[in-house]
């Protein structure tokens, strides 16, 4: 008998308590852009993706695409500013955000997601007023990006009934038509929130949320959610970080029952973290 064959069986099997559990249940996973380098790992990502969709697990794919804006700005020699993980968004970026977002990045993913056999349909935030958004409110003017005011989920969830993967990209408009530019991990969190989703994944290219961000081995696996603002005020969050935690926050407050960033640097974690007992990343909790 083939001993590897028998190996690959018992994995297998492993993960029918986690199909079971899973089933029929909404799942925001959140691939960010730094994820998104590695063509063999993203068609990982997208492999993952997939399957769950096929165990009959309803995956909502959003996506973020921050290193592609910033090349494109580049070439068209507009420099990029991030205000605490935030991009600083004038007129000319706004039309390059949604042009990358909601065009390339996003109809990219789609492409890749039929490649592997699954239903994806596309859509922005502005499409059928998907996430309507406002002027973001801090005290740095950051231009247009926008807050979340309200997500419109009726079209996600008629997709998701139908057995489509969809695939959205966080541009979102209010009612004069302006559009705005949405963090990723934001419109991922609200969402989930107002979807009530099960799970919201935030797949990064880090391990997760690190004491130290330069040290890959100091990962903290379990964050409490009222232990955040300390670590805020300490600097451990900072960056790009800020954003992801908040949602993180957001998500488990309003109701998801878990929230994970995971490293998609790692073959198949979408995989780990979904259908085996093995934790992954760093996990929010009340
Ligand atoms: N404590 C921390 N642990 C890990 N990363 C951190 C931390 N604080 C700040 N960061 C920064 O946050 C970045 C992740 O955010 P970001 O680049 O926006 O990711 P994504 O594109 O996946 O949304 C990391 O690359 C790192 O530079
Ligand atoms: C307001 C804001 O910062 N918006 C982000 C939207 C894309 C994003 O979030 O992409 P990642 O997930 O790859 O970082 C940006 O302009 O980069």
């Amino acid at each position: 008998m083939n001993q590897n064959a028998v190996i690959k069986a018992e994995i297998l099997s492993q993960a029918l308590p986690y199909i079971q559990k899973y089933h029929d249940k909404v799942v925001v996973i959140k691939y960010g852009g730094n994820a998104m380098i590695n063509e063999e790992l993203k068609m990982n990502v997208i492999q993952d993706v997939v399957l769950l969709s096929e165990i009959g697990i309803k995956v909502i794919l959003v996506h973020g695409g921050g290193p592609e804006i910033n090349q494109t700005l580049k070439k068209m020699n507009i420099e990029s500013q991030f205000i605490h993980g935030l991009r600083y968004t004038d007129d000319e970026t706004m039309n390059v955000v949604q042009m990358v977002l909601a065009g390339k990045t996003n109809k990219d993913l789609v492409k890749l997601i039929m490649q592997k056999g699954g239903n994806a349909v596309g859509i922005s935030g502005i499409d059928n007023q998907l996430i309507v958004a406002k002027k973001h409110e801090s005290q740095d003017d950051l231009g247009y990006v926008g807050d979340i005011v309200k997500i419109n989920a009726h079209i996600i969830i008629d997709l998701l009934d139908k057995g489509y993967i969809p695939v959205v990209s966080s541009v979102g408009t209010d009612e004069t038509g302006q559009t705005y530019n949405i963090n990723a991990d934001t419109a991922a969190a609200e969402i989930a929130a107002q979807i009530q989703a099960e799970n919201m994944i935030l797949v990064s290219d880090i391990p997760g949320l690190l004491m130290d961000k330069d040290d890959e081995s100091t990962l903290i696996p379990l964050v409490h959610v009222y232990e955040v603002k300390g670590l805020t005020d300490k600097g451990i969050i900072s960056g790009g970080m800020i954003p992801k935690v908040e949602c993180c926050v957001r998500a488990i407050r309003e109701n998801v029952k878990k929230a994970v960033i995971i490293d998609g640097r790692i073959p198949h974690s979408i995989l780990i973290e979904m259908l085996s007992k093995d934790g992954i990343g760093t996990m929010f909790t009340r």
